[in-house]
């Protein structure tokens, strides 16, 4: 499966002009019909960034603008689409929301970010989500999304691996100054549930924060196989090849060496 992943710059505050880079890129990712992406994976708040003290304003109601406007551009380009986080509002309360849209325009799982990080303030401007995250599939493969801090909560991953997932994507802002855990727990998260891990992370600054860069692409043994730089905007494009799932389970066969009942 051909993926490409936007190492966004998010403008603060401003949907419009997020949305209208979102096309920009999507129409230039996909311009190359030879190479074209059958998947792409989009970072967390990518239509408000982080001014989350204007939330109670720009969050839409259910994500209808967002969505609407991602399932035309996904049947467009035929486009499955990991499509990020967009802040978004449900009967008075506000979400980070992680979408996914098949290359039909359906939206198919939608998850409310469920760990909310103290750090950044998020509990002051956002509802947590009361679900865990679940497996949802597109072209057959069995597919997990988490956003961001989700990522430090290794027990809702590994039910998505118990539940068959056999890629995990990462949405996410994750600053600068946390580096080496964004990465080394991508590496973890993949080498513990041999699955690949594909994150979408941010770049630039919002207020004093600087965000990390860094989206990853990881196979189910661990290694960095695609990576974006630190600081600038830029496309990550990988060939995943979801046989290595099965060929890595093979080798070291955690599922039947795991003993859950001596677990709690
Ligand atoms: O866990 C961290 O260090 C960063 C998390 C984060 O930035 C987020 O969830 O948006």
């Amino acid at each position: 499966m051909n993926i490409a992943i936007y190492q966004m710059e998010i403008i603060a505050g401003n949907p419009n002009l997020n949305r209208e880079k979102v096309e920009k890129w999507i129409n230039q990712v996909c311009a190359d019909q030879k190479d074209k992406p059958q998947l792409i994976v989009l970072p967390e708040l990518w239509t408000t960034g982080y001014q989350l003290e204007s939330l109670t304003t720009l969050a839409e109601e259910r994500g209808e603008q967002t969505i609407s406007f991602l399932s035309k551009l996904a049947i467009k380009h035929k486009l499955h689409m990991i499509a990020g986080s967009i802040a978004t509002k449900k009967e008075g309360r506000i979400y980070n929301t992680a979408i996914v849209i098949r290359a039909d325009g359906e939206c198919i799982y939608s998850y409310n970010k469920m760990h909310l990080v103290p750090m950044l303030n998020e509990p002051t401007y956002l509802d947590e989500g009361m679900k865990a995250p679940a497996v949802f599939e597109l072209d057959g493969i069995k597919m997990g999304v988490v956003i961001c801090y989700d990522l430090r909560f290794p027990e809702i991953i590994r039910n998505l691996m118990l539940q068959g997932a056999e890629v995990l994507f990462i949405p996410a802002e994750w600053p600068r100054a946390r580096t080496t855990h964004w990465e080394i727990l991508q590496q973890a998260r993949a080498i513990e549930n041999q699955f690949f891990v594909l994150s979408a992370n941010g770049v630039g600054f919002y207020k004093e924060t600087e965000y990390a860069g860094r989206s990853l692409v990881v196979n189910p043994w661990g290694d960095i196989i695609a990576s974006g730089s630190i600081e600038k905007e830029e496309t990550i494009l990988t060939k995943i090849d979801f046989s290595e799932v099965e060929q890595v389970r093979r080798q070291v066969p955690i599922q039947s060496s795991r003993r859950p009942h001596l677990y709690s």
